[in-house]
């Protein structure tokens, strides 16, 4: 962040234009392996933050032949770099530096190495992420985001983004033995404000609702199940049949609709027969890992003078332009520390993007622009835009989910051995209490100095009776009245498996104990969390 970031704006003769590639694609090495990909544009110094590449089209051929073509922007792809200059000017212009440039001659493949494979690499890992594609009408973002070229005799092939993340995706699935993977797919589209679901056209209007940890998920959408590629490309058609498009004089084609296209990547690890049957299968038991990957292709802002845009279309224009708007006005937020209000609910848009923009979930945001120089306002508002996003910090979270089955398991066994031992006569949970909904969540972001940060998560007990227990916002305000004994087979059994957890996890740490619990099970999960603190603070 910091300086890179800024636009610098230089009015003087002595800066030349030597040097600085029009249109090129970076040089093969940078491109070269996903790993490459990942080291150079995901994993720097800074903190967290929303990684902002450009992808800068060619000229088309309704825009070639006149004035259009005169130069007016360039991108540097090995300096990241894009310069804006004005029509007729050799000495006004002004530059940006970006994550990454990609230039005309860029390949679809070269833009998901950059922009997108680190970030499905992240979701494969547990973590939520978005790619996103920002520009005006007509600049390629859905191009770069949903290209499919279907080919009659080899059946389709991949291009864009979303299908080559899902490509990713499976051929990393049958590769890693060691887990299994549930795989679903939902696809959504925000018209004229309200959320219409693509795969399910019948239901209009879903409503977007905040979970119980904060997250944000659309109530009631369709999650299909997608099992190989082909999957994927059959509902992303589906899908696209029923979106709303229209043709404008800017673009044959323009999308008058936000479309999310929303994977979900669900993994468990595979035990082995020995480890099944292992009296200590609580070390083996590593929960699932979740991971979200949200593909954004925003529609594009147009002028509707230039667009010619009347009638219908001048209203979901406007409709696009005001939810484009409030975007801008969250990024901004986002960037600036000092602003504490982020106005995320001016529009369905910002609202379902919350996470994806400075909250858990690690962003790449692609700004799409367009060579023309009628464009040129446009592109500087949008590669502006671009880096604003820059500013915005993130927190994703590794969103490891215990599993609830194998948790609820041990805890009803151990709890069964007390029942035999005839300990519970001494225990101070009420039989009644018995059947509790139990939802203990501990959300346990560490900083990069190994701190815990504070815990914000409330420790919620949906119906609960357990008069024993009295909980705070943060969990050392919770005091759990449980026996002496089941304190130290807790911290005996539970806190060996969940420091194995920390230790393979060492940057940040989710845990979620849930289920239908028994009473005196839940007070033991809450307790073994609250040995997490004790873990980190002797770090
Ligand atoms: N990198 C590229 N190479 C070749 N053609 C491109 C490229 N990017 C875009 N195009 C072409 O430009 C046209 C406009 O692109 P696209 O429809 O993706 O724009 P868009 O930004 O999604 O527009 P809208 O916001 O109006 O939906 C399409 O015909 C597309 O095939």
């Amino acid at each position: 962040m910091g300086d890179h970031s800024t636009p610098r704006h230089c009015a003087s003769n002595r800066c030349k234009f030597h040097g600085i590639l029009s249109l090129d694609k970076p040089p093969p090495d940078m491109l070269s392996s996903a790993h490459h990909a990942k080291s150079h544009f995901l994993q720097d110094s800074d903190s967290e933050r929303v990684r902002v590449t450009v992808r800068a089209r060619p000229f088309m051929k309704v825009e070639e032949g006149h004035e259009n073509e005169i130069p007016v922007v360039f991108v540097n792809p090995v300096k990241s770099t894009v310069t804006v200059r004005r029509k007729g000017s050799f000495v006004d212009y002004t530059e940006f530096k970006f994550d990454a440039v990609l230039g005309d001659s860029a390949t679809q493949a070269d833009v998901y190495q950059v922009a997108a494979q680190p970030i499905v690499l992240d979701v494969l890992e547990g973590y939520n992420g978005t790619i996103m594609a920002y520009g005006q009408t007509g600049a390629g973002k859905t191009y770069t985001l949903s290209d499919v070229v279907i080919n009659e005799t080899n059946g389709s092939r991949v291009e864009g983004i979303i299908p080559r993340s899902a490509a990713n995706i499976f051929e990393y699935a049958a590769n890693d033995k060691s887990h299994e993977y549930h795989i679903s797919m939902s696809y959504i589209q925000i018209y004229m404000e309200t959320i219409q679901d693509l795969l399910n056209p019948e239901t209009s209007n879903l409503q977007i609702r905040e979970g119980e940890d904060g997250g944000i998920f659309i109530a009631g959408v369709h999650e299909i199940e997608v099992r190989s590629l082909e999957d994927v490309v059959t509902l992303l058609m589906l899908g696209d049949c029923n979106r709303q498009c229209a043709f404008t004089k800017l673009n044959a084609h323009s999308s008058r609709s936000h479309a999310i296209v929303i994977i979900t990547v669900e993994k468990k690890t595979v035990h082995s027969l020995d480890t099944r049957n292992c009296a200590d299968r609580r070390r083996t038991s590593k929960g699932i890992l979740v991971g979200k990957l949200f593909l954004v292709d925003l529609a594009g802002s147009e002028r509707l003078k230039k667009s010619g845009s009347e009638g219908l279309r001048a209203t979901e224009a406007m409709s696009v332009n005001m939810s484009l708007t409030a975007l801008g006005k969250c990024i901004s937020a986002r960037a600036d520390p000092t602003v504490t209000h982020v106005p995320f609910r001016d529009s369905k848009l910002t609202r379902l993007l919350q996470e994806s923009l400075g909250g858990n979930t690690k962003t790449s945001l692609i700004i799409n622009i367009a060579p023309c120089c009628d464009y040129i306002q446009e592109t500087l508002s949008s590669l502006k835009f671009g880096i604003r996003a820059m500013k915005v910090g993130s927190r994703a979270i590794l969103n490891f989910e215990e599993e609830f089955r194998v948790l609820n398991r041990n805890l009803q066994e151990d709890s069964q051995s007390k029942d035999k031992q005839g300990s519970d006569t001494n225990s101070q949970i009420q039989k009644g209490d018995s059947e509790v909904w139990a939802d203990a969540k501990c959300a346990n972001p560490v900083d990069q100095k190994g701190r815990v940060s504070e815990r914000k998560e409330k420790i919620k007990f949906r119906k609960t009776s357990m008069k024993e227990a009295e909980f705070g916002q943060d969990l050392k305000d919770v005091s759990v009245n449980c026996r002496e004994e089941e304190i130290r087979e807790v911290q005996n059994g539970y806190k060996k498996h969940f420091l194995d957890e920390l230790q393979n996890e060492k940057r940040k740490v989710e845990i979620v104990a849930g289920s239908q619990l028994m009473a005196n099970s839940a007070a033991k999960v809450l307790k073994s969390l609250s040995l997490i603190d004790e873990f980190f603070t002797k770090k």
